[in-house]
């Protein structure tokens, strides 16, 4: 791979990973973040691109607020599909390995057994509906591309469910969470990995490009990943709360979430020879490296 690898995000969750990554593995990476362009001018990033002349771009950035989404339907699919489009054209015409992220949230949710690759697509809000047109965009650019589906990312950066309950731990006791959702919890130093690895056997031509299931291995609900935060915290001296198991219907919100959204990552284990670490043990280590 000649020249570094452009990450599109620079403040995000996996954005963050990704700059962590690159200095442990001495690999050259340059970070466009809204200061450097704003992904909704979409010309700009076929410049960007053209002006740094990478070796390869990974796109981190994306509207990732839910909710929020319902009523800025233009703001989510210019981030979530135009953007990517225009960054997998501009790949495509120059040969360039791309690698991008979609969700666990392109499901219904409604069957009863983790997603495959090829399992039948359905969002039900506008943040899915935005990714799975962002992963059709990405597709139909015909270069050499990847997108890693993830689902459920915390880190220490951002904002993200597993801060956002120690946060209420710190002025609650008890915190009502559904316990009716089931997914898979993912570190986003899993997502930074596994799109670097991705990434190399796109370059070297060693796994094909497509779709791919990345997410942390072992099933959860809201309310299981909660419990489990708050007795690691607890553990550390760290804020503490009692989790009431409550039902979707319990806790009304803008979007609609997929029952079911765990996703079966078998398909990249076997392509990219990377394997899912189980959700606790990374949560534990996420916990141990945050000031609790
Ligand atoms: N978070 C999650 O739970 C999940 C995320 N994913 C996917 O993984 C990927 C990474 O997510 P994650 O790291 O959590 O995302 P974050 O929400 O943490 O970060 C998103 C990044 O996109 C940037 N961004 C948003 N709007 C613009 C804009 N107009 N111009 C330039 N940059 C912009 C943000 O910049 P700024 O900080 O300035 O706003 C931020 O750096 C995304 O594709 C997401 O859809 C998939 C499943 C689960
Ligand atoms: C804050 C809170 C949430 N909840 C519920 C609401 C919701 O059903 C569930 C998760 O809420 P959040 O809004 O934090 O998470 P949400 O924004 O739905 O997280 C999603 O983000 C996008 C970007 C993705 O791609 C998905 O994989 C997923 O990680 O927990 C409670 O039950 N109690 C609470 O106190
Ligand atoms: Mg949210």
């Amino acid at each position: 791979m000649n020249g570094p690898i452009l990450v599109f995000g620079r403040s995000g969750q996996v954005a963050q990973e990704l700059a962590l990554l690159s200095r442990r593995v001495d690999r050259a990476m340059v970070f466009a973040g809204r200061e450097t362009l704003d992904l909704a001018d979409h010309a700009a990033i076929d410049g960007l691109i053209a002006r740094l002349d990478p070796g390869a771009v990974i796109n981190a950035a994306a509207y990732t607020a839910v909710d929020k989404a319902e009523s800025e339907t233009d703001a989510a699919y210019a981030l979530n599909r135009d953007a990517p489009a225009a960054m997998a054209a501009a790949c495509a015409a120059r040969g360039l390995p791309f690698v991008h992220f979609s969700t666990d949230y392109v499901f219904d949710g409604g069957l009863d057994r983790p997603y495959v690759e090829t399992d039948a697509t359905g969002p039900t809000g506008v943040y899915g509906a935005s990714k799975l047109a962002g992963e059709q965009a990405v597709a139909a650019a015909g270069g050499v591309s990847a997108t890693l589906r993830t689902s459920w990312v915390y880190s220490r950066h951002g904002a993200n469910f597993v801060k956002t309950m120690l946060r209420l731990a710190g002025d609650r006791d008890e915190v009502g969470v559904v316990a009716d959702q089931v997914g898979r919890p993912t570190w986003a130093r899993d997502c930074a990995e596994g799109a670097l690895a991705a990434l190399d056997h796109l370059a070297a031509g060693t796994a094909p490009g497509g779709v791919y299931h990345l997410s942390g291995a072992g099933d959860a609900s809201w309310a299981d990943l909660a419990e489990a935060v708050f007795e690691l915290s607890r553990a550390r001296g760290g804020p503490t709360a009692r989790v009431r198991r409550i039902t979707t219907a319990d806790y009304p919100t803008p979007a609609r979430r997929p029952a079911n959204s765990r996703l079966d990552c078998g398909k990249l284990e076997t392509a990219m020879i990377w394997r899912a670490r189980d959700w606790r043990e990374s949560l534990a280590t996420c916990l141990s490296e945050m000031e609790l």
